[in-house]
């Protein structure tokens, strides 16, 4: 079973006070950091920039796993790199060279991602996962653009679709992941998880990370 990571998005954290957000992730016991990064224009929201990165890389040692929402990412992998970003996801939708792209990402020390949004077909990025470009594939399971939002039941067969050609690859699943929902993402094969609302409004922050874990270890066996 390949390692099972639960990483929190700080979209959901209180913007008036995101370095404690953040720390609270770290002593919870996730495993990555997550930061959404929105353009308005790409999705109909705006979120944060380089400089969030960079003071999520200053205040905790654990990775960022940053997640660009633009239309042009092409523009930003370079500031987001240097802010410190460990593993950079673009999107397949995006107007840019996405090749080009993810082999820059390479290029600057950080690992590349691609993202697919729910109505975009898994195999539009089988190209890049069969030129060995992408590291980490994330499969959007809400419309991306706002947290809080409702998982989108289905989006687990493009999980179980790269699983099984690409046994070895790290697959994220974002949007409404909580305590019900890791399951079928789990079993059918993601191993690592964005949550956001369900984490950040939990009472006991690092109980609910270990529960996520625990449900989406048993739901993973379980499968196999
Ligand atoms: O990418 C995102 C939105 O575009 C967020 O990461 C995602 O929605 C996670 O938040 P939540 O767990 O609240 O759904």
């Amino acid at each position: 079973m390949p390692k099972i990571e639960i990483m929190p998005s700080i979209l959901a954290a209180d913007m008036g006070n995101l370095e404690a957000g953040i720390r609270l992730c770290e002593k919870s016991g996730a495993d990555q950091i997550h930061v959404d990064v929105m353009d308005g224009v790409f999705v109909p929201n705006i979120s944060m920039g380089p400089a969030v990165a960079a003071m999520a890389d200053r205040v905790t040692d654990l990775p960022l796993d940053v997640h660009l929402m633009l239309l042009h990412p092409q523009n930003h992998i370079e500031a987001f790199a240097k802010a410190g970003s460990d593993t950079i996801l673009i999107h397949i939708e995006a107007e840019c060279d996405v090749e080009d792209t993810l082999k820059k990402i390479r290029d600057l020390g950080c690992r590349p991602g691609i993202t697919v949004n729910p109505p975009t077909p898994v195999d539009s990025i089988f190209q890049t996962l069969e030129k060995g470009l992408v590291e980490e594939v994330l499969i959007m399971s809400v419309n991306p653009g706002f947290g809080g939002q409702g998982y989108i039941a289905g989006v687990e067969s493009k999980v179980a679709e790269i699983r099984r050609r690409y046994p070895d690859m790290l697959i994220s699943i974002d949007g409404g992941i909580g305590a019900e929902t890791i399951k079928p993402a789990a079993a059918h094969g993601a191993n690592l998880f964005v949550a956001g609302t369900s984490l950040f409004k939990a009472p006991d922050m690092g109980k609910a990370v270990s529960d996520l874990r625990a449900s989406a270890e048993t739901a993973y066996c379980t499968a196999l």
